[in-house]
């Protein structure tokens, strides 16, 4: 069989150890996402697009009908691209981020030859689908800002109403107390922030999941495969150190988003930092992730709910916005193809600000595999090694698991969790929350 041949041909294989994450692999979650997952999230995107013809066209409209024709074939022809392995298209929108994408496509030709859907990084396949999608819409002249995950990204939300007025009510009676940070009250927001990650509507091709066990996070506790919660509290309590400052890199909409916000509430008003930096995509991303108008969407709802929690909440987050305890930032990095250990000079700028911070809060599966080169490590192996050098700052990342990707877990732990739940990997039901100091990492021992 010529090499063109064996290279069009995925190996009925696991994903090896300490190679990255490929949909070459038959038995891996990558090929399971090529073959089948992402078809599907395109189909209920041209499904959704004809559904909402009418609606658009009264938004756009009644023109923007021709581009809506135009976005259905080009997300058909796309489709058939992924279906047929086809290598990937070079971007042609005029885009920065664009370039970067196509260099990035070049490098990885020189590697293993032109990168095709399923011969390819797979964080590299997927996060190309997306920039893709998004360049179908840039190229059409009335549907050029059009994000076609908003309605989803909005019912998140609105489905999620009642979890997020406990979580409100919960923020609320807490802050009305001490007025000092406490470690407990601290510990235990960040389990309810790690469990929101649960609420992700690309693992659940863009259906919304009944969440309301995610509250009780006592039964859950059990899930959480790694626990540096005490070292994030002293690192985010340190207000002795360097800097005083904390960022959150935001992952999905909805519930997950606010469970964030309260995180930043908390951090504002216990004094525990001078500011917040959320950071925001720039692009429809992954179908549930924060764009800006999505955060800006949040905090409108939540000061028009006649709520006696929420409302409250909606009007004193904006002002945080407005008086730059909270500082809203776009970075066009988190939406490239990239892992993290390119950031320092792929964006040298991103990195030099997430250095000002004293802990940068990493929200996520998708950061997570950024974070530890899409590699399939031996889950046991040390947080510092997989991180391959991204040590900007203080690191906390808490992340539910969707994919092959997992470090720092103690010896044995991994081969346990397996026997118990064979797709402990892929539905988010197991967590992490895991910390590493800019000097030193500590594992799960
Ligand atoms: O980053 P998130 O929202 O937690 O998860 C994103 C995600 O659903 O997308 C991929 C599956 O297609 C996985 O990497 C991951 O599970
Ligand atoms: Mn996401």
């Amino acid at each position: 069989m010529c090499e063109c041949q064996t290279r069009n041909r995925s190996i009925d294989v696991k994903t090896p150890r300490n190679v990255h994450l490929s949909a070459f692999y038959k038995r891996s979650f990558a090929y399971h996402t090529v073959l089948s997952r992402m078809p599907i999230i395109l189909t209920n995107l041209i499904d959704g697009v004809v559904k909402n013809k009418a609606k658009i066209a009264r938004g756009y409209g009644i023109d923007a009908t021709e581009d809506l024709k135009t976005v259905i074939g080009e997300l058909s022809e796309f489709k058939y691209e992924v279906q047929t392995n086809q290598p990937l298209k070079p971007l042609t929108s005029i885009a920065p981020d664009a370039a970067i994408y196509n260099e990035y496509i070049a490098e990885q030709a020189n590697i293993e030859g032109p990168p095709t859907h399923f011969h390819a990084i797979w964080l590299l396949t997927e996060c190309y689908m997306y920039r893709r999608i998004a360049q179908i819409f840039e190229n059409t002249a009335l549907l050029k800002e059009y994000d076609l995950f908003r309605a989803s990204k909005e019912e998140s939300f609105t489905s999620s109403i009642q979890l997020i007025r406990k979580m409100a009510k919960h923020l609320t009676n807490l802050l009305a107390e001490a007025s000092e940070p406490s470690k407990e009250e601290f510990v235990a927001l960040l389990k309810l922030n790690l469990w929101g990650n649960k609420c992700d509507l690309s693992i659940s091709l863009g259906k919304m999941a009944d969440n309301s066990a995610l509250f009780d996070t006592a039964k859950l506790d059990d899930h959480v495969l790694c626990d540096h919660c005490e070292d994030i509290w002293e690192a985010v309590s340190d207000t002795a150190g360097p800097s005083n400052r904390i960022a959150i890199v935001f992952d999905n909409a909805g519930y997950e988003v606010f469970t964030d916000l309260c995180i930043a509430d908390y951090i504002i008003s216990r004094r525990m930092a001078d500011n917040v930096t959320l950071y925001v995509k720039t692009i429809p991303w992954f179908i549930s992730d924060v764009m800006l108008h999505d955060l800006n969407w949040t905090l409108q709802q939540m000061k028009k709910l006649d709520d006696k929690y929420i409302k409250p909440l909606g009007e004193k987050w904006s002002d945080y916005i407005e008086d730059g305890s909270w500082k809203v930032i776009e970075s066009d990095f988190w939406t490239l193809p990239y892992n993290f250990s390119h950031m320092a000079k792929v964006d040298p700028d991103l990195y030099n600000e997430l250095g000002g911070c004293k802990v940068v809060i990493f929200k996520g599966d998708l950061n997570y595999r950024k974070l530890f080169g899409e590699m399939n490590w031996n889950p046991s192996t040390l947080v510092e090694t997989g991180l391959q050098g991204f040590h900007p700052s203080g690191l906390a990342i808490l992340r539910t698991i969707k994919s092959d990707v997992v470090c720092g877990l103690p010896e044995g732990v991994a081969e346990t969790i397996e026997e118990q739940d064979p797709k402990w990997k892929e539905k988010g039901d197991w967590g992490l929350i895991q910390y590493c100091g800019r000097i030193r990492s500590i594992n799960c021992v």
